[in-house]
This record gives C-alpha cells, sequence and structure tokens, in this order.
C-alpha cells in the first residue's frame, strides 16, 4: 500500500469553506487529513491555528501542513517562526511545484481570497506529488535556521 501521507490543516474564518472543501479532496485521494480549526466561519485569529498546525508538522505527528487565510501571510509568517518549518505561500500551480521542488516545503500557505476553489484543490494535487529536488537547493535550506 502506498505511503499514507498525514496532513494537518487549519486556517482562520476566511479559510473555513475552502478547508472543508480540501479535507474532502484529500480524504477521498486517500490522505490522512485532521481538521485544526477554526470549525465556523466566525471571526478568529490565524495565529491560534497556524501555531498547532506548524507545532503538529515540527514534531513530526504529521508529515505536512495546509493553512488557509485570506493572502495566507499571517499563517505564513506564524508557522514560519517554527524551526523545521518552511511554510511556502502558493497562489498557483507553478508556485506550488516551486516551493516543494525548490524549498522542500512542508507547510502549504494558500490566499483563499485570491484564488478559485478549483485553482485551490490543483494547487494542493500539485504540492503533493511534488518531490524536492536536493542538490543545491539541499545547500540552501540548510542555511535557513537561525
Ligand atoms: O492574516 C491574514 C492577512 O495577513 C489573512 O488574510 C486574514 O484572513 C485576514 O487578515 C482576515 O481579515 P478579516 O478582515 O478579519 O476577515
Amino acid at each position: 500500500m502506498e505511503f499514507i501521507k498525514k496532513i494537518a490543516i487549519g486556517g482562520d474564518h476566511a479559510g473555513f469553506e475552502y478547508k472543508a472543501e480540501l479535507i474532502k479532496f484529500l480524504t477521498a485521494e486517500g490522505y490522512e487529513v485532521n481538521d485544526f480549526g477554526p470549525y465556523s466561519d466566525a471571526s478568529c485569529d490565524y495565529a491560534d491555528f497556524a501555531h498547532p498546525v506548524a507545532s503538529a508538522v515540527e514534531n513530526k505527528e504529521y508529515t505536512f501542513g495546509i493553512l488557509l487565510c485570506g493572502s495566507a501571510n499571517g499563517v505564513a509568517i506564524t508557522a514560519n517562526k517554527h524551526q523545521g518549518i518552511r511554510a511556502g505561500l502558493a497562489w498557483n500551480v507553478e508556485v506550488s511545484s516551486l516551493i516543494r521542488q525548490h524549498n522542500d516545503a512542508n507547510i502549504l500557505c494558500i490566499p483563499v481570497r485570491f484564488v478559485s476553489l478549483e485553482e485551490a484543490i490543483a494547487i494542493t494535487k500539485v504540492f503533493f506529488s511534488t518531490e524536492f529536488e536536493g542538490g543545491r537547493h539541499k545547500t540552501r535550506i540548510d542555511k535557513i535556521p537561525c
């Protein structure tokens, strides 16, 4: 059986609807997905959800994370405070592929107010089907921690 990636997903109120759709899509694809919230579209603070997702990936309970907010900047800034987290912001499939190939991103951040649901699904699909290239990019990501 193919290795099933465990995915932690979260965001804020802006990402609530897309989160539900991405969970449906990923579950149907055979991934194990855990919803870290929020659990309604009531206004909330992205850091309350991005930190737990980042911690879960950082401590290797989950292979990858997905974070969704309006511009994806709040969740990306928060997640990248964690050692061992490389949260990449992707607004199209090309960038989604590059954050895996070049940056070995382990958290995908999608700006839901700037992409359609179809685009968000395509971005997610590409992220999980693209491998890190290593080589010169490994040298570079090794220099990131401070
Ligand atoms: O964190 C963000 C930007 O850095 C996200 O886009 C949020 O979803 C956005 O700020 C939420 O804005 P709202 O006016 O409170 O809905």
